[in-house]
């Protein structure tokens, strides 16, 4: 399990023998102690190299082997027995260095990586923490913060970062074996004594506590996301109707309408929740490539999860009238509220009594389509985010005469379909994306002021996001949001001459959006956008001059001077018009609680998770900071509404910031006098 060699006449090369990821088994680990012992008793070893066989060094513990009787020698002596050897011990690192494996490398003197290896101490996603030094070797080796934050989330780190840590040693690019040996020859008969990770003094910080302090806010987050992700379940309506007062109907039948790319990860989600689905949609050559790609879809999941595909139970039409007998109808057409308000009538006429009519929309008014229905009360809005078999969020709206029992039946069915489902009223964008609006505003505003795209999302994916709000809109494409602001009657033509005008509708407007779409930019999508993408489809953002220069003729052309503007500027103008927006949102009863503002954060639009979401945000930061840093702003940006502290906050303010579990108290009594 551990096979001892000579190599370069001087190197005693270990490997790990025990495939395919060579964990820490009881004859693993007798087999690294005889080789130990082997090559420092031998005197023509001058120096040791750990490897693992197959390009994988170690992959820790054996997890098959916990229980209370495990054989074989302890693996404790074991690595401190590597640490005290008088003969210089070299990792060399490949694939993976996990758990058990890091704390392995951890003992040698020296580690070389390969570059693209991972390494990590994820004990604590098995619930352990880690048990052979590393909780004592790496704050010694990288510092307190860092090896915190490593130890408590588990993560998985690249040799880029490992070095840049000062994990490893060095990145190879080329064989790690070899490279080790080599290394190993240029330190033989060198001192070992500083290289010996436990005899160095564990760090001192004069801000431990604070460094402490941060990591249990995490924590905290963490804990209070468990605990929203199933208060959102508990879903009431401004009525006084609730989750335990309504009763959800049976759904054996669904139907979706509409397979373009949100229709047809809808079906895949119904299906793979055993729901059977009448899939229907009116042009010919869109349903057969839809069939080919729910069926590959499916496929590939059943292969994944190792159970069978589910394409027995969908039934695909080109006729409307295929759903007339379904339990509840999902549509999912273009996002036009004509056409939307058609499909509304024809479903009311068609579809057998009783059958729920959703609506997949992102924005539109659900009241106008369930007035264009017999029964508005079977009306709600099913709202899931692409790809909708795969994004955990769904947003159940509920219109003026949605009846419980719809929204109950909605709610259910998000349920059964492993989705987290969060019921919000019908207001201009719902929750989310409502959310959504003042952050973008905010962000082009900075690149008017003299921020680069760049600048923005580097401090929003430093904050957590997994995108930055440029890199995310060029994801999701440009044109979305430019169809409705024209439609708003908010975009007009922009040209490359004339006047630009500002001030829209009384308020301030960017056309910074809208210019990039009169180009053709309309992000990954035609490999243009905020950033350059090589090819129409390309992922990778690169910085694109062209960009620049666009600022920096729109600021002359308005007469706006670029000044410096800092990451902390940009958090606090971004995320606290989100954070304010939300607030209005709870103010005016859209949604019931901070923490259904939270999930739909995280789940839906990346929010880290870590950072619980923007109310739980906006309290562990501090409800007057927020407050003062928006009065700060809307002072010197009067235009710019969504920069006004809502009442709601400067109520909480004034109530002695109460922490978000307790704001219902206030929210109540807001909403109960509307
Ligand atoms: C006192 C000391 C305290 C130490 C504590 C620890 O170290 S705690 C441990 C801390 N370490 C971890 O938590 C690391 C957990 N492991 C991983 O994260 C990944 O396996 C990987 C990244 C190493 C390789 O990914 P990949 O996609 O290339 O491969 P794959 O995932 O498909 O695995 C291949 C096969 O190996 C098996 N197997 C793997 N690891 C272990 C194990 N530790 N044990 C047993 N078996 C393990 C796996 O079940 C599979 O078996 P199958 O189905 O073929 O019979």
């Amino acid at each position: 399990m551990a096979q001892l060699s000579y190599v370069s006449g001087s190197v005693g090369l270990i490997t790990l023998q025990n495939p395919p990821v060579n964990v820490l088994s009881a004859a693993t680990r007798q087999g690294i102690m005889e080789s130990m012992k082997k090559a420092l008793n031998d005197p023509k070893v001058k120096s040791v190299v750990i490897c693992g066989q197959n390009g994988v060094f170690c992959a820790g513990a054996d997890i098959k082997e916990f229980g209370p009787n495990i054989s074989g020698p302890s693996i404790v002596p074991l690595i401190y027995d590597i640490e005290v050897a008088n003969k210089p011990v070299v990792a060399a690192i490949e694939g993976s260095a996990l758990g058990g494996g890091l704390e392995l490398a951890l003992t040698c003197h020296y580690r070389i990586a390969h570059s693209k290896t991972r390494l990590g101490l994820p004990e604590v996603t098995l619930g352990l923490l880690p048990g052979a030094g590393g909780t004592q070797l790496l704050p010694r080796l990288i510092g307190i913060p860092a090896s915190l934050e490593l130890i408590t989330t588990g993560r998985h780190i690249t040799a880029a970062e490992a070095l840049q840590l000062g994990l490893v040693d060095h990145v190879t690019q080329s064989d790690t074996v070899d490279s080790a040996v080599k290394f190993a020859l240029s330190v033989e008969g060198e001192p070992l004594d500083s290289r010996r990770i436990s005899k160095r003094p564990c760090p001192h910080l004069p801000d431990l506590d604070a460094v402490f302090e941060a990591v249990m806010q995490k924590a905290r987050a963490l804990q209070y996301s468990f605990f929203a992700q199933r208060a959102v379940g508990r879903w009431s309506m401004p009525s006084g109707a609730s989750w335990n007062t309504s009763k959800a109907r049976p759904v054996h039948r669904a139907a979706v309408l509409g397979l373009g790319t949100m229709g047809r990860g809808i079906t895949v989600a119904l299906a793979q929740a055993g729901v059977s689905v009448v899939a229907v949609e009116i042009q010919e050559k869109q349903l057969n490539e839809a069939r080919e790609h729910v069926y590959a879809t499916l496929e590939r999941g059943a292969q994944q999860s190792g159970v069978s595909p589910s394409c027995a139970n969908i039934t695909y039409s080109h006729d409307i009238q295929a759903v007339a007998d379904v339990d509840l109808v999902i549509e999912a057409v273009l996002e036009d509220l004509s056409l939307k308000e058609k499909v509304f009538q024809q479903l009311s006429a068609i579809c057998k009594p009783g059958t729920l009519l959703c609506s997949n929309t992102s924005s539109l008014d659900l009241n106008c389509l369930a007035s264009q229905t017999k029964n508005p009360e079977l009306v709600v809005g099913m709202h899931f985010f692409a790809p909708a078999h795969v994004m955990k969020l769904l947003e159940v709206v509920y219109g003026s005469k949605s009846s419980p029992e719809a929204v109950a039946t909605a709610m259910q069915l998000g349920k059964k379909m492993g989705k987290i489902s969060v019921a919000v009223g019908n207001c201009r964008g719902f929750v989310g994306n409502r959310m959504l609006k003042p952050y973008i505003e905010q962000s082009y505003f900075l690149l008017e002021e003299g921020a680069t795209p760049e600048l923005v999302d580097k401090a929003l994916e430093e904050f957590g996001f997994p995108m930055g709000v440029f890199r995310m809109s060029d994801l999701s494409g440009l044109d979305v949001g430019w169809r409705v602001r024209k439609e708003d009657g908010l975009a007009e033509p922009v040209g490359t001459s004339g006047q630009i005008t500002r001030l829209r509708g009384g308020r301030r407007y960017s056309p910074l959006g809208d210019i990039l779409c009169e180009h053709g930019r309309f992000g990954q999508k035609t490999g243009l956008g905020w950033y350059q993408y090589g090819r129409p489809g390309g992922r990778v953002a690169k910085s694109d001059p062209w960009v620049f220069n666009l600022l920096e003729e729109y600021r002359a052309r308005l007469g706006l001077t670029a000044r410096p503007i800092d990451q902390q500027e940009v958090l606090e103008r971004c995320l606290y018009s989100l954070i304010n927006e939300g607030l209005c949102i709870l103010e005016e009863g859209f949604a019931s609680s901070p923490e259904d503002i939270d999930v739909i954060y995280v789940f839906g639009y990346g929010w880290p998770k870590h950072r619980g979401g923007p109310m739980f945000y906006a309290s562990m930061v501090g409800l007057a900071t927020v407050l003062e840093r928006l009065d700060h702003y809307y002072r010197s940006n009067p235009d710019v509404p969504s920069l006004k502290p809502c009442k709601l906050l400067r109520q909480l303010v004034a109530s002695g910031s109460p922490p978000v579990h307790k704001w219902k108290e206030i929210t109540k009594k807001i909403q109960n006098r509307l």
